[in-house]
């Protein structure tokens, strides 16, 4: 191909080959010329070689102690990467016959915008399959380090990202999965990021560090009077948690590492498989009793308290004595616990498991920090945090809503802060988020998520999950 390509006449014309490039010196030398046509393409000429295409998929830097550009990076499966004729490392002399010796890189820029425009076929096969899913946001247009903002992708946190090298260990180049126009680019490696993370670079200080359901799905609802026991609880629990966090995110633990990506695998479930747990979490006040109670129900959670008239056994609570719940207590069988008026509540392993084992669709309703006790492949959770809007939105839903009418600024400022702290800590555990402003339209929302996910063919699973179902089988 290369000898049949040079002996083809181009337009335009090279310029002459350097009289002082020796002829023995052709393998260490290359001399690279651009020319920009009116069309967006770009010929690379090389040596008496010219190929067209669309995009070249490389980037360039200079080299520190020469001053020379020279091509930093190609692209996996873009047309330089694809044509074999230009490599890392190849000295750019000129492009469009004015040569880049002795110019700053601003003045050099724009005559190489082209070259760092980088495009991959949609069609493009790529050997390895890696993906991860990203868990913090990245934008490029803000991120100072990025050797080439056109070179980058851009993600939003829960992104799947297909990696197609991680050869550098700063720069990867990956593209997005699910979308034909996607390209292939740099994202900052796992390592870079951590890295970035401790330095605070601008950009990250803006990320986080950090889903009538159809009629046959039933669901586990814990009654609003526990929640609001748990929540009683929580809100001490989590102001010495945010406070620990705080002293975490300034330095006192340096060594924690922000959320980067975990490797995910297509999940396909098989219609004798459970249902995926699914996780409803936000700050207390927010409405997750108000969705969930749009909800069918039905497992209820364990309390030590005594049966109310109005009450039966199994269908607002499982009536325990104190000493099982004690037991079940020291066998870590709670996902979360606590008390209230003196009794114990609490949402037991074994009561998801029952409902889960019956094939129903389990909805559960925790404090983030206790999604972890239940993020296995066992029970695949499913996380939609519930957000509440802002707090003009806040007031006017709220108060809208005759029964709510004692709230005040101050509570909403608080329901806002605590998610603002939820989504900055545990915003990586989340696969959707639902802002709750006006009631019908969070529901729809939520409602039109799980019918989605339960219908979805293929959904995106963290790989250890898979790998250990296949241990399993
Ligand atoms: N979108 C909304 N518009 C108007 N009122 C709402 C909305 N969502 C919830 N509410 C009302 O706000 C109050 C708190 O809601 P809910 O009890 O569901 O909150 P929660 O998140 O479960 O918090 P907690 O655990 O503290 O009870 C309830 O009176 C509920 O009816």
């Amino acid at each position: 191909v290369h000898d049949a390509v040079a002996q083809r006449d181009f337009e335009p014309a090279l310029p002459p080959i350097p009289d002082d490039v020796l002829d023995d010196e052709e393998d260490s030398v290359k001399i690279v010329s651009l020319v920009k046509t009116k069309e967006p393409l770009v010929s690379i000429c090389f040596r008496q070689v010219k190929l067209k295409w669309s995009h070249t998929g490389a980037t360039i830097k200079r080299d520190e102690s020469t001053g020379a550009i020279v091509v930093a990076r190609i692209m996996k499966g873009g047309a330089a990467d694809k044509s074999g004729l230009i490599h890392e490392g190849d000295e750019l002399k000129e492009v469009n016959g004015v040569s880049l010796q002795h110019r700053k890189p601003k003045e050099i820029l724009p005559l190489l915008v082209s070259l760092t425009s980088i495009q991959s076929h949609s069609s493009l096969q790529y050997k390895e399959k890696l993906f991860v899913r990203a868990l913090f946001d990245y934008d490029p247009s803000e991120d100072p380090t990025i050797p080439c903002k056109d070179a980058a992708v851009a993600f939003k946190r829960g992104d799947v990202l297909q990696i197609v090298s991680t050869e550098d260990d700063t720069w990867w180049q990956a593209c997005h999965v699910g979308d034909s126009n996607s390209r292939a680019g740099l994202i900052p490696s796992q390592q870079l990021h951590e890295r970035s993370f401790h330095l605070i670079s601008p950009y990250l200080k803006k990320t986080s560090v950090h889903p009538d359901l159809i009629s046959y799905f039933l669901f586990i609802s814990f009654p609003a009077g526990l929640r609001r026991s748990f929540r009683l609880g929580r809100k001490a629990s989590w102001a010495t948690e945010a406070a620990r966090f705080r002293r975490w995110s300034t330095g006192v633990h340096g060594s924690i590492c922000p959320p980067t990506y975990i490797e995910v695998m297509r999940y396909h479930r098989e219609p004798k498989d459970r249902h995926r747990l699914v996780v409803l979490v936000g700050p207390s006040g927010v409405g997750v009793n108000e969705l969930k109670r749009s909800l069918p129900s039905s497992s209820p959670p364990d309390t030590t308290r005594e049966k109310r008239r109005q009450e039966s056994e199994g269908v607002d609570y499982h009536f325990v004595p104190v000493h099982m719940f004690e037991e079940l207590i020291l066998d870590h069988r709670f996902i979360e616990y606590g008390s209230h008026g003196g009794h114990y509540y609490g949402t037991s392993l074994d009561s998801v498991h029952r409902v889960m084992a019956e094939g129903k669709v389990c909805l559960l309703d925790v404090h983030p920090s206790k999604i972890k006790r239940v993020y296995t492949s066992e029970f695949k959770p499913y996380v939609v945090f519930v957000k509440p809007p802002c707090i003009e939105e806040l007031r006017v839903t709220r108060r809208r809503a005759k029964f709510v009418c004692d709230e005040e600024d101050e509570d909403f400022e608080d329901m806002i802060d605590m998610a603002e702290s939820m989504e900055t800590q545990y915003g990586h555990l989340f696969d959707r988020v639902i802002v709750n402003g006006d009631i019908a339209t969070a529901f729809r929302a939520l409602r039109a998520d799980l019918e989605r996910i339960y219908e979805a063919e293929i959904q995106w699973v963290p790989a250890d999950w898979t790998y250990t179902d296949s241990k399993e089988e």
